[in-house]
C-alpha cells in the first residue's frame, strides 16, 4: 500500500481545469517531487492534499483511505503536515512558541481538562516540549529559540516554517517551494535537511520546487505537470530527458520571451 493515493483527480475553476485526470503515489520513505512550469497545476494538487480544494472528480488516498471526507483542520491528525510558499508563522511570537503552536493543532486535551491542568494535560505537554526540542536540535534552530519571527532574515524563517511542520511529527511533509527565495548555500541547507528529514527521521517528502538542481540532488521520484496534465513520472534523470518535459518548458520560455517583449 502506497503512502499517498492520487486516482484520476480532476480539478476545475470555472471552465479552466487546473488538474486534469491525475493519478501518481508516494511511497513511504522517498522523496517524491513535483515540477512543472508557472500555472501546470503543482500547487492545487497540494491544496488538494490539504484538503482546502475537493476535486471535480478522483480520489486522495492517505494510507489506504479515502481523505475527501477529511477537512482541512483535520489533516494534521491524519500524520500530513505542510509548508507554504508564502511563509505562514506568528511574526510577533518567538520560533519556540510558532513550533509549540503547531504542536498544540495536534492537542486531544478538552478545555476542561486543560483549565484544571489534569495530568494527562501535564503529560501531553511533556510530550509537546519533547517534539519541539527536537526539532529545534534537528534543524540547528538553537541561537534563535527565543527570537521573534518578525526579526529573523528570510532564509532562518524558512526552516523555521519547515520546523513548525515537523513539530507535529507527520508521516508525510508538504514542501512548497522550500528554496524559493534562498541563495544558492541556503539551498544546499535545505538539500540537506530535506535528506535527513527522509533519513534520519524517516519522513516521506512530497516537493513542489522550481530549483531543478535541488530536485534532482534529493528526489526518488519526480513527476512533471503542464497545463494541469500529467507528462512523465520517473527518476529525476529520466523525467528531465523526456521529449514532451523539454517541449512544456521550452514552451513556457517561449511564452515568458514574448510577454517580456511585448511590455
Ligand atoms: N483558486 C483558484 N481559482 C481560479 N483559478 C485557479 C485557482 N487556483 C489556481 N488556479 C488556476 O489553476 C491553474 C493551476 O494553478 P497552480 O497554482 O496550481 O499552478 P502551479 O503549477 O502551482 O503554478 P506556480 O508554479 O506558478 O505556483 C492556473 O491556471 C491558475 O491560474
Amino acid at each position: 500500500m502506497s503512502l499517498l493515493e492520487l486516482r484520476n483527480v480532476t480539478v476545475r475553476f470555472g471552465g479552466l481545469v487546473a488538474v486534469n485526470d491525475v493519478s501518481f503515489n508516494v511511497e513511504e520513505g522517498e522523496v517524491f517531487a513535483l515540477v512543472g512550469p508557472n500555472g501546470a497545476g503543482k500547487s492545487t494538487v497540494f491544496n488538494l492534499i490539504s484538503r482546502f480544494y475537493t476535486p471535480a472528480s478522483g480520489d486522495i488516498l492517505f494510507e489506504g483511505k479515502s481523505i475527501l471526507g477529511t477537512a482541512p483542520h483535520d489533516i494534521p491528525d491524519l500524520g500530513i503536515a505542510r509548508t507554504f510558499q508564502n511563509i505562514e508563522l506568528f511574526e510577533h511570537s518567538s520560533v519556540l512558541q510558532n513550533l509549540l503552536v503547531g504542536r498544540h493543532t495536534h492537542c486531544r486535551s478538552s478545555f476542561l481538562s486543560d483549565m484544571l491542568f489534569t495530568p494527562f494535560v501535564r503529560d501531553q505537554e511533556r510530550h509537546h516540549r519533547e517534539a519541539v526540542e527536537h526539532v529545534i536540535e534537528f534543524l540547528d534552530l538553537q541561537p534563535y529559540r527565543e527570537k521573534l519571527i518578525a526579526g529573523l532574515p528570510y532564509g532562518v524563517r524558512k526552516v523555521v516554517e519547515m520546523g513548525r511542520a515537523l513539530a507535529i511529527q507527520p508521516k508525510l511533509l508538504l514542501l512548497d517551494e522550500p528554496a524559493s527565495g534562498l541563495s544558492v548555500e541556503e539551498t544546499q541547507d535545505v538539500a540537506f535537511w530535506v535528506e535527513d528529514i527522509k533519513k534520519v527521521m524517516g519522513i516521506t517528502v512530497l516537493m513542489v520546487e522550481h530549483d531543478m538542481h535541488l530536485v534532482s540532488s534529493v528526489s526518488d521520484r519526480v513527476l512533471a505537470l503542464a497545463d494541469g496534465k500529467m507528462l512523465a513520472i520517473g527518476t529525476p534523470k529520466e523525467v528531465q530527458s523526456d521529449p514532451a518535459v523539454i517541449e512544456a518548458y521550452i514552451g513556457a520560455d517561449d511564452l515568458t520571451e514574448q510577454e517580456e517583449a511585448a511590455q
